[in-house]
């Protein structure tokens, strides 16, 4: 341990989810962007071995307040920790990640009376979002109370609770709930549905404003950015008649164009291109259509695009 804190210095200090739903898919792209480091049993900062980097495993709440304090360098969250903390102000975003993404939505139960938000004013809400529950009941209430009923206490009641908050309105605490909604599963089991969302969030690699070491946060960034776009695109190879090629490589565009290589044969071309993963079935489909041969499709491992 007194090792590690010694070693702390001269290094770029990066703060990771240390659990919860951000973890694995951080130790994931940490793992692609070849960031290799040893944590020791129990603790929560671990040296990377191939880079002066340190990794600080911490609670994703935290690591917002964190990167903008200057505490740590650069970190992953959540978009809506950045915004519930109020940092938002004092951080640089870097790469949105696709992962971790989810909405916040304003939830009361099915067989409730209330079945829109403006039915919420002045009743009481449930949430580990108090700040962004508060700012959106605030506005609500300023449009549908006047300050004197607002003064008087009529205004909408924001509770805290750390955790469970699909419990609150059946334990009778609530009106309805703040909460993150992904699938929807939780809702539902819980007898719930959205009325309202806040807003949209993912994970995002983000920095501080004047972290220790720039030039290190752009190599991490690049990093990061190949993986994501590794796992976003395959290689798409395919041969076929020089007559067609125009039409081929409008399918199949590329990100920059696409290489075009003779084969031995004259008539006829290869074609190599990145293509969206998403699209990559419809994309081959199209290609047959117009007499593509010999269609492949590459999982790319890592790119730099
Ligand atoms: N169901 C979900 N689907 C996708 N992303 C989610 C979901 N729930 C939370 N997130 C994202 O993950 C972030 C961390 O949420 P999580 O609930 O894992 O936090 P935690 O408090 O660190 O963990 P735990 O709930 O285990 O204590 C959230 O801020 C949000 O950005
Ligand atoms: O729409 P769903 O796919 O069901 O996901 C939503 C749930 O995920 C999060 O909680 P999580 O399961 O991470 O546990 P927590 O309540 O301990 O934060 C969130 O707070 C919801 O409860």
């Amino acid at each position: 341990m007194a090792d590690i804190m010694n070693n702390l210095s001269d290094r770029l200090l990066f703060g990771i989810p240390k659990k919860g739903r951000l973890h694995e898919h951080s130790l994931a792209l940490l793992n692609g962007a070849d960031i290799n480091f040893y944590r020791h049993n129990r603790l929560d900062i671990a040296l990377v071995q191939n880079l002066p980097i340190a990794l600080v495993f911490l609670p994703a709440a935290d690591i917002a307040k964190y990167v903008a304090d200057g505490n740590v360098d650069l970190g992953i969250t959540g978009q809506d920790m950045i915004l519930e903390s109020q940092v938002d102000d004092r951080v640089v975003h870097l790469l949105e990640l696709g992962f971790g993404k989810c909405k916040l939505q304003v939830q009361v139960p099915i067989k409730s009376t209330i079945q829109k938000v403006e039915d919420l004013v002045g009743k009481r809400i449930v949430t580990s979002y108090e700040v962004l529950a508060n700012d959106y009941f605030e506005k609500l209430d300023k449009k549908h109370l006047n300050e004197n009923q607002r003064k008087e206490g009529e205004k909408t009641k924001i509770e805290f609770v750390s955790g469970s908050v699909e419990a609150a309105c059946a334990l009778g605490l609530a009106d309805g709930i703040v909460d993150l909604v992904e699938s929807g599963e939780t809702m539902r089991a819980a007898g719930l549905h959205a009325i309202a969302t806040i807003n949209s969030t993912q994970a995002i690699l983000f920095r501080n404003k004047n972290p220790s070491n720039p030039s290190l946060v752009s190599k991490i960034t690049s990093r990061i950015k190949g993986v994501i776009a590794a796992q976003k695109y395959v290689l798409l190879s395919y041969n076929i008649h020089r007559n067609t090629v125009s039409e081929a490589t409008k399918i199949t565009p590329g990100r920059q164009a696409p290489t075009i290589s003779p084969l031995e044969n004259n008539d006829w071309v290869e074609v190599q291109s990145m293509v969206c993963k998403d699209d990559v079935a419809e994309i081959m489909d199209k290609l047959e259509e117009i007499g593509a041969k010999d269609i492949l499709v590459f999982k790319i491992d890592n790119c730099r695009v």
